[in-house]
């Protein structure tokens, strides 16, 4: 079995959230759970959406600045689209960042099945949660859209098993030439059942995606893709404060900020799927 960085890197960083959660008993408030989660999706989960620009100019997407202006106002522009969108119809706007993200979240391991099997894995990466979870998931969506989304909660606790049957068979197939796959899904299934829904959010999304992008799209961390890495995440960050300014409630000093995370998440999902899964197809995840 060929192992690779991101491989490694996710069950190592599975394994300690775990000890720390369980032996350790690292139990943490709601509070400190949303404090973690935004700073670690700022500087672990973004960076790999703000690379889009230099994958864009790796595709040829722009070869004259009239293009690289274009590819900023229509990423932009996407998305002001879904913050708008967001702030009309907040439950709708995060059931359909569940759909896409599942999409999204199955690209993972694209290669190691075809895409309905991919995009089984990614629904099974969003809805354990609401099996393990639901009553805090219930809190979390309000949180997020100022709605009671039990309906919601419910689906997805219902398409859990479903998905996991589906992950099983996929596993099986998968067996004899990615053989991490099946390590990878008992390690989410793990993290899902033991961590609260936000904590493991932010160990998959930060240990698993955001790293295996960076791997696949063949990050390598020279000065400049360091430089337009860090300078697009501060934007996005910005993007992100000022969200949360502009939605300040005193009484909910800590739901905003996790609020203006996932509108934010949302909002760059949508230009970032659009390159990603629709130019950056098989990215190569399977071991040859
Ligand atoms: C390039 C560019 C830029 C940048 C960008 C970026 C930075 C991006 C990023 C991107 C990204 C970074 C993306 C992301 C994505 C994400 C996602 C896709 C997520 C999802 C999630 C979910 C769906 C969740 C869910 C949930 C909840 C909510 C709660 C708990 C539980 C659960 C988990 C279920 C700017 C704008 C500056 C400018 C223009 C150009
Ligand atoms: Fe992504």
């Amino acid at each position: 079995m060929i192992l690779r960085a991101d491989n490694i890197f996710f069950i190592f960083v599975g394994l300690v959230c775990l000890v720390a959660w369980t032996a350790v008993d690292l139990s943490l408030s709601f509070h400190s759970q949303i404090a973690l989660v935004v700073i670690v999706v700022a500087v672990f989960g973004l960076p790999h959406g703000a690379l889009d620009v230099v994958i864009s100019q790796r595709l040829g997407l722009f070869s004259t600045t009239r293009r690289l202006l274009g590819f900023h106002v229509f990423y932009l522009a996407l998305v002001a689209f879904v913050l708008v969108i967001w702030s009309f119809a907040p439950a709708w706007c995060l059931a359909g960042f569940l759909l896409i993200s599942s999409w999204h979240f199955g690209g993972d391991w694209c290669g190691v099945t075809n895409r309905a099997g991919c995009w089984i894995l990614g629904i099974m990466v969003l809805s354990l949660p609401a099996a393990f979870n639901a009553e805090q998931m219930v809190v979390l969506y309000s949180t997020i859209t100022g709605e009671s989304l039990h309906s919601l909660v419910a689906v997805q606790g219902m398409l859990a098993p479903i998905a996991l049957v589906g992950a099983v068979v996929v596993s099986s197939a998968a067996l004899g030439r990615n053989p991490h796959l099946v390590v990878e899904m008992v390690m989410i299934f793990t993290l899902a059942w033991t961590l609260p829904p936000l904590l493991y959010f932010t160990v998959y999304f930060c240990g698993l995606h955001s790293m295996r992008h960076l791997v696949s799209t063949g990050f390598l961390p020279n000065s400049r893709t360091v430089f337009i890495a860090s300078a697009y995440t501060l934007v996005a960050i910005a993007i992100g404060f000022a969200l949360a300014i502009s939605q300040w409630d005193a009484n909910e000093a800590l739901g905003i900020p996790l609020k203006a995370t996932f509108q934010l998440l949302a909002a760059l999902t949508v230009p970032h799927m659009i390159l990603i899964d629709g130019f950056v197809r098989d990215i190569p995840y399977a071991s040859e």
